[in-house]
């Protein structure tokens, strides 16, 4: 049997970096999935077993023997955990040793934390069973729309579907989500992938993964929205590389020089993303109210981004997509950790699509990317295929 699952990303509307502090932030889902595939092998004595891992969009594939995780973790009973359990001490070591040996080409290194990820959340449910995993996404890697989050919770959610754990029918047909319970679960074990990845991360980008919609957070709660406005953003990825853990460390180290001055930036991202969280349920009879709450959420939008070019997150390509949309009257603000990665620009229900095509060709003349998304939907999904 075939185990499949798929999480979204995201786009974080108000608040990156300030989350991480304690400050609120609303994001939402895209409908741009990352799939895990799970193959449990069947006990065999002509081949080595092993785990395979195959990571399509980076066209790498790593193998490691049983025998050979049994040796790294000694320990079988302290590894294998039915509640989610953070990766630290001797664990950490092991996986760095069965990662090193992997031999990551230099200009891939940043896979190493995925792959470490990918170890110990597989080795702690899943304990030293051989399988073949396969992991491809829609979402571009590194850019700020969640992908390492993403990653993790499908990889949480096809791991737990084969546990006791989790119950889940086995024979429902196509994409199916999970009982509360069970997201809980999987969201939970989705956020100790995140932390090996991001090193200290806020939990929003797994928890929108996980619950889909658009979710206000905040220190680990999440109030789950219901917006009456259906906005459209316009998502402009740089292309301009860049790694979530040094970014998130950098505003920390600024935090540390700055404390008095960070903390009224971070409170202020924190008003911002109330208001945001306020408006965006506000009722809406006609085109008008939408058009009014759209003004505001541009508004809010301007003002995070100034925030977030205080907390020295934004980058040179970020500015030149704010300026050629400031041209068309257009409010952006750069999405996820920044430094790079992607920028999200509110396109307004009555914005005419000629103006939305130049916008993009503009954009497209730089050498950036550009694509539409709507604004929530679907959390983790998981579907079962049994071979005839
Ligand atoms: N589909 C994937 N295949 C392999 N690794 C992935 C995949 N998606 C995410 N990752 C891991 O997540 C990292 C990117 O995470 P991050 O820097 O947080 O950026 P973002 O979450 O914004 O895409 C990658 O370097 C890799 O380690
Ligand atoms: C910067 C931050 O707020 C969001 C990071 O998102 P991404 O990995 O850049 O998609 C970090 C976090 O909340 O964990
Ligand atoms: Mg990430």
């Amino acid at each position: 049997m075939e185990v499949k699952s798929r999480a979204p990303g995201k786009i974080i509307l108000a608040g990156e970096h300030a989350v991480v502090h304690g400050s609120t932030a609303v994001a939402s889902s895209i409908a741009l999935y990352t799939y895990v595939s799970l193959r449990l092998s069947t006990p065999s004595s002509e081949n080595e077993e092993s785990l395979k891992l195959v990571l399509k969009d980076v066209d790498l594939e790593f193998s490691w023997p049983i025998s050979r995780i049994r040796e790294a973790f000694p320990d079988y009973v302290a590894l294998l955990s039915s509640t989610p359990a953070s990766c630290s001490g001797d664990s950490t070591k092991s996986i760095a040793a069965l990662v090193e040996e992997l031999s990551i080409p230099e200009a891939k290194i940043g896979l190493a934390s995925g792959v470490s990820a990918f170890l110990w959340l597989y080795l702690s449910i899943q304990g030293f069973k051989p399988a073949t995993v396969v992991i491809s996404s829609e979402l571009p890697l590194g850019a700020g729309l969640g992908s390492s989050a993403a990653f993790c919770v499908a990889l949480a959610a096809a791991l737990l579907s084969v546990t006791d754990s989790v119950s889940v029918d086995l024979c429902q047909q196509g994409w199916h989500s999970f009982g509360e319970k069970e997201l809980d679960l999987v969201n939970k074990w989705a956020f100790e992938g995140e932390k090996i990845i991001h090193g200290k991360p806020s939990g929003i980008d797994n928890t929108v993964s996980a619950y889909g919609n658009i979710i206000s957070f905040r220190s680990g709660n999440l109030t789950r929205m219901k917006s009456n406005v259906h906005l459209k953003m316009l998502i402009t990825n740089t292309k301009v590389g860049r790694n979530t853990k040094a970014l998130v460390a950098g505003v920390s180290e600024r935090m540390l020089r700055h404390p008095g001055a960070m903390a009224f930036v971070f409170s202020a991202v924190d008003s911002i993303s109330k208001e945001l969280t306020t408006v965006l349920q506000s009722p809406t009879p006609d085109h008008l109210s939408v058009t009014q709450i759209e003004e505001k959420v541009e508004e809010l939008m301007e003002m995070n981004q100034g925030l977030l070019q205080s907390m020295g997150v934004s980058h040179a390509t970020i500015e030149t997509v704010l300026q050629t949309t400031l041209k068309y009257k257009l409010a952006s603000k750069l999405t996820g950790a920044g430094g790079g990665g992607c920028v999200l620009t509110l396109l307004p229900i009555l914005l005419s699509a000629t103006v939305v095509d130049k916008v993009i060709a503009e954009l497209e003349s730089n050498g950036f990317q550009c694509f539409i998304a709507g604004v929530g939907g679907n959390g983790v999904e998981i579907s079962f295929e049994h071979s005839s």
